[in-house]
């Protein structure tokens, strides 16, 4: 976990929004860039205990309410592993959900993390 003292937050907010970036584009149907509501997805909010989306990612990275890029790794795979619960395997949103998550672990790997660790000191 890459611990952030108070003058590096700015780095960190800056790799965030590099990072979501360039993770959203993958979503270009835009399946994952607000959260899900019970109208599109009939019963979401009882099958779905802690949604998680695009939008409140970037509210919360804007808000500095991300310690490590490990904090915000976890609302990523919530919001792919949601998505894979709530949706059949044959359906578009899980099989865009699986591709996201797969992206996004490469972004996000252990070796990346720990080299830009490195580079934070
Ligand atoms: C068809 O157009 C949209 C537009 C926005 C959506 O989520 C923000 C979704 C959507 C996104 C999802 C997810 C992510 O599970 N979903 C599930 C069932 C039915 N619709 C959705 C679909």
């Amino acid at each position: 976990v890459v611990e952030v003292k108070e003058d590096t937050k700015g780095v960190l907010r800056e790799c965030l929004l590099y990072i979501q970036k360039y993770l959203q584009r993958k979503d270009f149907n835009g399946f994952f860039a607000y959260p899900v509501n019970d109208v599109i997805a009939p019963g979401y909010s009882s099958i779905i205990k802690d949604p998680m989306d695009f939008s409140t990612m970037l509210s919360k990275i804007e808000n500095d309410l991300y310690n490590s890029i490990m904090d915000y790794k976890n609302d990523y795979v919530l919001m792919c592993n949601n998505a894979m619960t709530y949706n059949r395997p044959e359906t578009i949103y899980y099989k865009e959900a699986k591709k996201l998550l797969q992206s996004g672990m490469k972004m996000m790997s252990k070796e990346k993390l720990l080299t830009m660790r490195g580079s934070l000191g």
